[in-house]
């Protein structure tokens, strides 16, 4: 699966930046409130104007404090996934279920430094595990090698069955590194500026799939 990341688009003009990826499997939506990360981008009306400007489901990645309060706002505005941060969240368990409740997946965030191990009894509750492959905050940045280990050991509990996911990845993916995640097990690729820098967005993105494809 491959999630386009709009931070790296035109932010005026995101009915077409995201018409120009009409192949992918979710539409990712950063964002960040200048808190929880040191960068601030877009909320929850933007969400809801993208929602009625394309029929990609939406996949909200909360870079934000106290997400117990404002994430399920994203899944009633018509987000399909909403993936909120464990290094944010007060009550990760009773997140997961609101999400649900509300209509969403749910998907659940750890930061590269964040240990995958402790919350693997959280994880039973959620649909989606986003592993950062940098440090939340910015588009186009280096993708860290050191996260590879985190995916293999998810995508171990996943395919005994201890867990029942979607591993995502997101940061640094691009014709470079997605091989290197594809084989570590990722199902789903988060990519913006190899996406959105490339002069034909919707081509860039088809070669990422192929790539991946590749080298499972
Ligand atoms: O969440 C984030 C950054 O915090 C990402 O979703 C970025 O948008 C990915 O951008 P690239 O690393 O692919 O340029
Ligand atoms: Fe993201």
């Amino acid at each position: 699966m491959m999630a386009p990341s709009i931070l790296s688009a035109d932010f005026a003009r995101l009915a077409d930046e995201a018409a120009a990826v009409a192949g992918a499997d979710w539409l990712h939506v950063d964002v960040m409130d200048a808190h929880f990360v040191p960068n601030l981008t877009i909320g929850l009306p933007v969400v809801k104007s993208l929602r009625k400007a394309t029929d990609i489901p939406l996949d909200c990645h909360l870079m934000i404090d106290d997400p117990d309060r404002w994430a399920t706002g994203y899944a009633e505005a018509g987000a399909h996934n909403v993936t909120v941060h464990v290094e944010a969240a007060h009550d990760p368990v009773a997140l997961a279920k609101d999400l649900r409740a509300a209509g969403a997946k749910a998907g659940l965030s750890l930061k590269p430094g964040t240990p995958l191990e402790p919350y693997v009894d959280v994880l039973k509750h959620y649909d989606t595990l986003l592993v950062m492959s940098v440090e939340p905050g910015f588009g186009g940045q280096e993708f860290m090698d050191e996260v590879l280990d985190k995916v293999r050991t998810a995508r171990r509990l996943v395919d005994t069955g201890h867990l029942r996911l979607v591993v995502e990845i997101d940061g640094g993916i691009n014709e470079d590194t997605i091989a290197r995640a594809a084989e570590a097990g990722v199902d789903c690729f988060v990519a913006g500026s190899a996406v959105y820098d490339a002069a034909d967005p919707g081509a860039a993105l088809e070669r990422l799939r192929q790539q991946a494809a590749r080298a499972r």
